[in-house]
């Protein structure tokens, strides 16, 4: 994997009017993680998309070197067609081919579900191909959202397996949830305030 940072200035986050946090700084280097917490409302999803770049910060700025995965709380994924073709259709555009996604399924147990179409799958499951998608990916730097939402024991173990692998081979990993999630050594970012 290349070298991987990142560096958020400052950050502040401005949502429909009103500013949801502002002032924070996080130095991140390859290895290494960090938790953000807060009630519902407090603007964790809106950190991650401001690290994705996908909102402009209101004040502050993000630098990071090493390409941004994103798993979101919707799975990105074709319904209609088998898990392995959405993952696939990925693959192409993040860089990867059919051993990694393999690898990613592996990944999270979901090898025997391959060719069952996305739209059969449980809530758990599609939580699953969410993480198998980034696990499969070439990404340095993780943006989990709620990660362990709808995860069973294995599956969380086999999440936080991933996490310390990935940080292992230096990428970084950056999660927001309400649950706790294994991550030695993970910075928290407390992002206060109530919607
Ligand atoms: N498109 C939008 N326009 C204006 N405000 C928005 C928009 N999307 C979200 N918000 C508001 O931004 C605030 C923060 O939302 P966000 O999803 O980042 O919170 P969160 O901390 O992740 O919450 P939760 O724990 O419930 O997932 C909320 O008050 C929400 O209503």
């Amino acid at each position: 994997m290349t070298a991987s940072s990142l560096i958020l200035d400052g950050l502040g986050c401005i949502r429909g009017g009103r500013v949801l946090f502002k002032g924070v700084d996080l130095s991140l280097d390859a290895g290494d993680a960090a938790v953000a917490t807060g009630p519902n409302g407090a603007g964790k999803t809106s950190l991650l998309r401001l690290i994705a770049g996908l909102l402009t910060p209101g004040a502050g700025s993000v630098t990071h070197q090493g390409a941004i995965a994103f798993a979101g709380m919707e799975p990105a994924l074709d319904r209609d067609v088998a898990l392995a073709k959405a993952l696939a259709y990925w693959a192409r555009i993040d860089g990867g081919g059919a051993g990694d996604i393999a690898r990613g399924l592996d990944a999270m147990a979901l090898t025997k579900l391959a060719e069952v179409p996305v739209r059969m799958l449980s809530a758990g499951q599609l939580k699953r191909a969410t993480l198998a998608r980034t696990i499969a990916g070439p990404a340095a730097i993780w943006l989990l959202d709620e990660p362990g939402n709808g995860l069973d024991r294995d599956a969380q173990a086999r999440l936080e397996a991933a996490i310390a692998a990935h940080r292992a081979a230096g990428g970084i990993v950056v999660a927001a949830t309400h649950q706790p999630l294994a991550m030695d050594g993970a910075v928290e970012i407390a992002i206060g305030g109530a919607a």
